[in-house]
């Protein structure tokens, strides 16, 4: 098992994660974390933080000579707005500034939730570490996962599939469309919708409102048997669910053809079997995964991200001193953030994927790893 721990506020000092479990002498390379990272800040429609911030990992134990050693390893990200934030966030002041505290919780964020939870008068308490900012040391972290999946050539898409109602013309989307789209303003595949999404997020962001959307995740060189059908806890589409659902915005996940497989027939949805050197399926609408079981094809997942929470056009609220009627805090904030999501995601099924990988194979480093894998893959391969 691979664990993970990370701190931090949004405009503190930096983010912090620590990882336990990984093999000895995985090679992890920084220029494919800082480039990750530069992956997540992009995507048209963020705010201004992004202008300001430019996330580079700094690795602080666990790694030597470019590999790991077995020990824990600790990552740290420089937030650059804490510049600008020191007296506001007042870490060495001992003292609440009564005039500048947050009361007008924000409906959508976890501000009026957190701050009656937590009994705290000053909402940024909350909103500090609820924001997306936690993401990037997310993305650091999952991207150690992607370079030990890399070494057993699992490698993980991602594109974009709708903003608010525009969606892209086909289902039907090969890796390599997935893989040229990576650097497009969207991270959409089809140009002609891309531009329409444009045109709504900038239609959205002139009368101060936001945007959501879809985007599909899609895991190749996925083995057989991770997960498992026997107990609740165990399941590969429930971890991979929670993960989902815990990135900041999203409110839906689909495993394969998901919520579309409610209105069809058994006989469209079920994925025929046949044996050619191998167990194969003729489609892959389960989206990888049966009885919580990988099945060998590629994992498809779905997520729908909700619109962001704060508008420029405020919605009601109330004021949590007085109980008087106000809008929301007012607070900069991205228009849509549906890209930057996609690539947390990419990031989240490769954090659970490689538990995967530690819980089935085990061992300490990974030459022990890599046999007892690839004597499982013989054994796979001889059924
Ligand atoms: C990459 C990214 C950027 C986000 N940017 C903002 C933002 O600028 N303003 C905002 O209010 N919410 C933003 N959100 C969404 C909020 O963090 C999220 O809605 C909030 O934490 C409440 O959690 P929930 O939506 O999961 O219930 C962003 C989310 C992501 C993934
Ligand atoms: C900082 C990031 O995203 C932030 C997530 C976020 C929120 O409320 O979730 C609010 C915004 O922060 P700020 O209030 O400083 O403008 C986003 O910019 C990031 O992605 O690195």
């Amino acid at each position: 098992m691979i664990r993970y721990l990370t701190a931090g506020e949004s405009h503190g000092k930096g983010l912090i994660g620590i990882i336990e479990g990984f093999p000895a002498n995985l090679k992890i390379d920084i220029n494919s974390i800082n480039n990750e990272l530069k992956r997540r800040q992009m995507g048209y429609g963020r705010g201004g933080r992004m202008k300001i911030e430019k996330d580079e990992v700094e690795i602080l134990s666990g790694i030597r000579n470019g590999k790991t050693i077995g020990s824990p390893i600790a990552l740290f990200i420089k937030n650059r707005d804490w510049e600008n934030w020191k007296d506001i966030m007042g870490i060495e002041k001992n003292k609440l500034d009564e005039d500048r505290i947050v009361t007008r919780p924000r409906p959508g964020h976890a501000d009026l939730a957190g701050a009656i939870k937590y009994n705290h008068l000053d909402i940024r308490n909350v909103l500090e570490r609820a924001s997306a900012r936690e993401t990037a040391i997310r993305v650091a972290i999952g991207n150690i996962a992607k370079q030990f999946l890399k070494e057993f050539n699992i490698e993980i898409y991602s594109h974009v599939i709708q903003i608010g109602k525009i969606k892209i013309e086909s289902d039907n989307v090969s890796i390599d469309k997935i893989k040229s789209a990576d650097k497009s303003p969207l991270r959409v595949v089809d140009s002609q919708s891309e531009k329409k999404m444009i045109n709504e997020i900038d239609k959205a962001k002139k009368i101060g409102d936001t945007l959501g959307g879809l985007f599909e995740l899609i895991a190749t060189n996925i083995p057989i048997g991770l997960g498992s059908h026997v107990n609740w806890d165990r399941k590969l589409d429930g971890k991979i669910a929670q993960g989902m659902m815990s990135l900041q915005g999203i409110k839906g996940v689909e495993i394969g053809i998901g919520f579309r497989a409610a209105e069809l027939l058994g006989s469209q949805v079920h994925d025929e079997i046949y044996y050619d050197d191998g167990y194969k399926r003729y489609s892959n609408n389960a989206g990888g995964i049966e009885g919580g079981i990988s099945n060998g094809s590629p994992i498809i997942v779905r997520a729908a991200m909700k619109p962001i929470p704060t508008l420029k056009k405020p919605l009601k609220s109330i004021d949590m001193k007085t109980k008087e009627k106000f809008e929301a805090q007012k607070e900069r904030a991205d228009v849509c953030a549906v890209p930057s999501a996609s690539i947390v995601a990419e990031n989240i099924l490769a954090w659970i994927l490689a538990d995967e990988i530690m819980i089935k194979f085990g061992g300490d480093s990974i030459e022990e790893l890599k046999d007892n894998y690839n004597r499982y893959i013989d054994y796979v391969n001889s059924r």
